[in-house]
C-alpha cells in the first residue's frame, strides 16, 4: 500500500511520490510538475540514516539500476594536499619558478591573475593579511612546509565566516580520540596547528583542539581528486556520508570541473546500503583491512568474514603435503588490526596464533610461516624488473607452486602482463601465444573483479577494452587462413565485448586516460559496426 504524505505544494493529503526519490509526495501530477524547479536539485535517490557503529550512512530510498548516477556533487571545500609542492591556490595546478603571479594582496603565488581572484583563496589570503607580512615562496618543485596548513585553514575560517558550512563540516567524523597520540597527531600538531599558531599568529583565534578536528575531518573525510598532478582534496557534504564495503555497490568519479559522481556499480535495491571501497580492492583481505585502520574501524563485510572472499579463493596459499591438491586459508581474516597499527610492534603480529588450514587435507599451517612466504614472494615482485613481460611469466610460473591461480599477488602481475602485451608496438607484433595469453588473462581477470568488486567499472572497462581489442586481432590472423567467416565470428564477440566496454567507461572524465579509452571504445564501435557490414556483405548467400 502506498504510504500517504502531504503535498509538497497544498500541503492536502497526496500518495504518490516523487519517482526519483520518493521522498516526496504530490496530490496531483500538476503539483509534481509546479515543485519540479525547487525539488529538481535535492532529488536524490538515498537518504541519511544513523547506525550505532558506523555513525551516518546512506540508504537507497528505492531501487537503482546499475550504472545509473546515484548524485553528483559539487565540493564544500578544496585545498592542496598536505604534502606538496607549491601549487596554484585557485586552481591547483603545479607552480613553475618564474612563471607565477603573486596575489597583490597577500603574496601567495598562483598561475594567473585570474586564480587569485578565486573565492578558495580567500582563507589563507584573509590570514595572511591579517599577519600584516606578505607570503614569500622562493623554492618550486619540491614539497613546501608552508603548504602543509592551507586546507585545515580554509576550514578553520568557515567558524567565522560560513556558519552553515562549518556546520556540515562539524557534523563529519574526525575520530579525534583514535587519533590521539598516533605518529600523525603529532606531526599535525607540529605541522598545521604550531604553524597556523606562529606563522599567521592565530594562537588566540583557534584552539588546539578546533584545529586537531579539522585535521581529523580531512584526514577520514577528504578525497584525492586525481584530474591533476599532484592531486589536491576535496571535501563534500552528502558523498562524505557514504560507508565502505570491500564489495561496494557504487564507484566514485570525478567530473572535469572536480565534482565528485556517485554511480551504482551493481542493481541497488531499495533499503541497502549505499557503499564505495575506500582502499583498494585488488589487494589481499589482511592488507585492505590494515589500510581500513586508517578510518579507525574494522571491516566485517561479508568479503572480509569469507576467508575464500566469494569463493575465489584471492588470499589462498597452496598446500605443500605431499600429493595434496588443497589450498590453506585460515578460519577467519576477522581479527582485531586496529591495535597493530596503534602500536605497531612486530612482535605482536603473531599474538593472534592464527593457522591457516588446508581445504583438502586439513593440515595446519602457522600464520608466521605463510607470512614468510607472503613477504617473501612480495619482495619478488618490488625487485621484479618493470615493463618485463618475460619477467612477470617466469614470475607466475614460478608462484603458481605456492598459491592459488587467482591469488592477488598473481592477479596483480598477471594484470600487469595483460596490459603490458601490445602495449607499446601494438598487438599486431605480439605472437600468438602472447595473443592467447593476453585474452585468457583479460577475461579471467574481468571475471574475478565481477566477483570480487563489481562497482569497479573503471578497471573492468579498460581490461574488456584490452580484451575486445585482443578478440579482433585474433580474428584478423585467423581470417588470413580460414577466411572471412573466421573474422566475422571474432568481430562480433569484440564488439559485443566492447560494447559493454563502452557503457562501463561512460562516466569517466575526458581529462583522464579511461575517458580517453571511453572515447576510443565509442570510435572503435562505429569501426566495427562497418566491418561487420563489410564483412557480411561480402559472404557468400546462405543456399
Ligand atoms: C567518510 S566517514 C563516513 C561517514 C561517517 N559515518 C559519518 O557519520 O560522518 C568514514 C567513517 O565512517 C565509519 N565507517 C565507514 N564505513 C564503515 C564500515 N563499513 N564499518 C564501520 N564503520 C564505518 C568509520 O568511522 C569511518 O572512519
Amino acid at each position: 500500500m502506498t504510504q500517504k504524505g502531504v503535498c509538497a505544494i497544498c500541503l492536502s493529503p497526496a500518495e504518490q511520490k516523487c519517482s526519483g526519490c520518493q521522498a516526496v509526495h504530490y496530490c496531483t501530477r500538476e503539483h509534481q510538475k509546479q515543485h519540479w524547479r525547487a525539488h529538481k536539485a535535492e532529488c536524490c535517490p538515498v537518504r541519511v540514516k544513523e547506525h550505532p557503529q558506523v555513525g551516518r550512512y546512506l540508504e537507497a530510498n528505492r531501487d537503482i539500476k546499475a550504472g545509473d548516477i546515484v548524485m553528483k556533487e559539487k565540493p564544500l571545500i578544496t585545498g592542496p594536499s598536505q604534502i606538496t609542492p607549491p601549487v596554484c591556490l585557485g586552481c591547483y595546478k603545479l607552480l613553475e619558478e618564474g612563471k607565477v603571479v603573486s596575489c597583490d594582496k597577500c603574496g601567495w603565488p598562483f598561475c594567473s591573475e585570474d586564480c587569485t581572484t578565486r573565492d578558495e583563496h580567500k582563507p589563507e589570503c584573509h590570514y595572511t593579511q591579517l599577519r600584516g607580512e606578505k607570503v614569500s615562496i622562493s623554492t618550486f618543485g619540491m614539497p613546501h612546509p608552508n603548504y602543509q596548513s592551507i586546507t585545515t585553514l580554509r576550514c578553520l575560517y568557515q567558524r567565522d565566516h560560513d556558519p552553515k558550512l562549518w556546520g556540515k563540516l562539524q557534523a563529519m567524523q574526525s575520530h579525534c580520540e583514535d587519533r590521539r597520540g598516533t605518529d600523525k597527531w603529532e606531526h599535525d600538531r607540529k605541522m598545521i596547528a604550531s604553524f597556523i599558531w606562529s606563522f599567521y599568529k592565530l594562537q588566540d583565534t583557534f584552539n588546539e583542539d578546533e584545529i586537531m578536528r579539522c585535521c581529523g575531518i580531512l584526514q577520514i573525510n577528504a578525497h584525492e581528486v586525481p584530474l591533476l598532478e599532484p592531486e589536491y582534496l576535496a571535501v563534500f557534504d552528502r558523498v562524505s556520508m557514504v560507508e565502505h564495503n570491500c564489495r561496494a555497490n557504487c564507484n566514485k568519479s570525478f567530473t572535469d570541473d572536480g565534482d565528485l559522481m556517485l554511480c551504482a556499480g551493481v542493481n541497488i535495491s531499495a533499503g541497502s546500503h549505499i557503499s564505495v571501497c575506500y582502499t583498494d580492492p585488488l589487494w589481499g583481505t589482511e592488507a585492505r583491512r590494515h589500510h581500513l585502520a586508517d578510518w579507525f574501524f574494522e571491516c566485517c563485510c561479508e568479503r572480509c568474514a569469507d576467508p575464500t572472499e566469494l569463493g575465489s579463493m584471492y588470499s589462498a596459499i597452496k598446500c605443500k603435503k605431499k600429493d595434496c591438491k588443497g589450498y590453506l586459508l585460515p578460519e577467519t581474516f576477522i581479527v582485531p588490526v586496529l591495535h597493530k597499527t596503534k602500536n605497531p610492534d612486530p612482535k605482536t603480529r603473531n599474538l593472534d596464533n592464527k593457522f591457516w588450514i588446508c581445504n583438502s587435507c586439513k593440515d595446519a599451517v602457522a600464520d608466521g610461516i605463510i607470512q614468510q612466504l607472503l613477504q617473501d614472494i612480495g619482495k619478488e615482485i618490488t625487485i621484479m624488473p618493470k615493463g618485463d613481460p618475460d619477467a612477470c611469466e617466469r614470475f607466475i610460473n614460478h608462484c603458481s607452486g605456492y598459491l592459488h591461480p587467482s591469488h592477488y599477488y598473481m592477479t596483480d602481475v598477471s594484470l600487469a602482463l595483460a596490459q603490458m602485451l601490445g602495449q607499446e608496438r601494438g598487438l599486431a607484433e605480439v605472437d600468438d601465444d602472447r595473443l592467447l595469453l593476453k585474452t585468457q588473462l583479460c577475461r579471467k581477470i574481468a571475471d574475478l573483479l565481477e566477483t570480487l568488486a563489481p562497482a569497479e567499472t573503471r578497471l573492468r572497462g579498460s581490461l574488456l577494452f584490452e580484451l575486445h581489442a585482443a578478440i579482433a586481432e585474433t580474428g584478423r590472423r585467423r581470417s588470413l587462413t580460414e577466411g572471412p567467416m573466421a573474422m566475422l565470428g571474432h568481430v562480433t564477440e569484440s564488439r559485443k565485448i566492447l560494447v559493454v566496454a563502452a557503457w562501463l567507461l561512460r562516466h569517466e572524465p575526458a581529462l583522464l586516460p579511461e575517458g580517453r579509452l571511453a572515447r576510443q571504445a565509442r570510435l572503435n564501435l562505429l569501426h566495427l559496426d562497418e566491418l561487420i557490414h563489410n564483412l557480411s556483405a561480402s559472404l557468400p548467400a546462405p543456399i
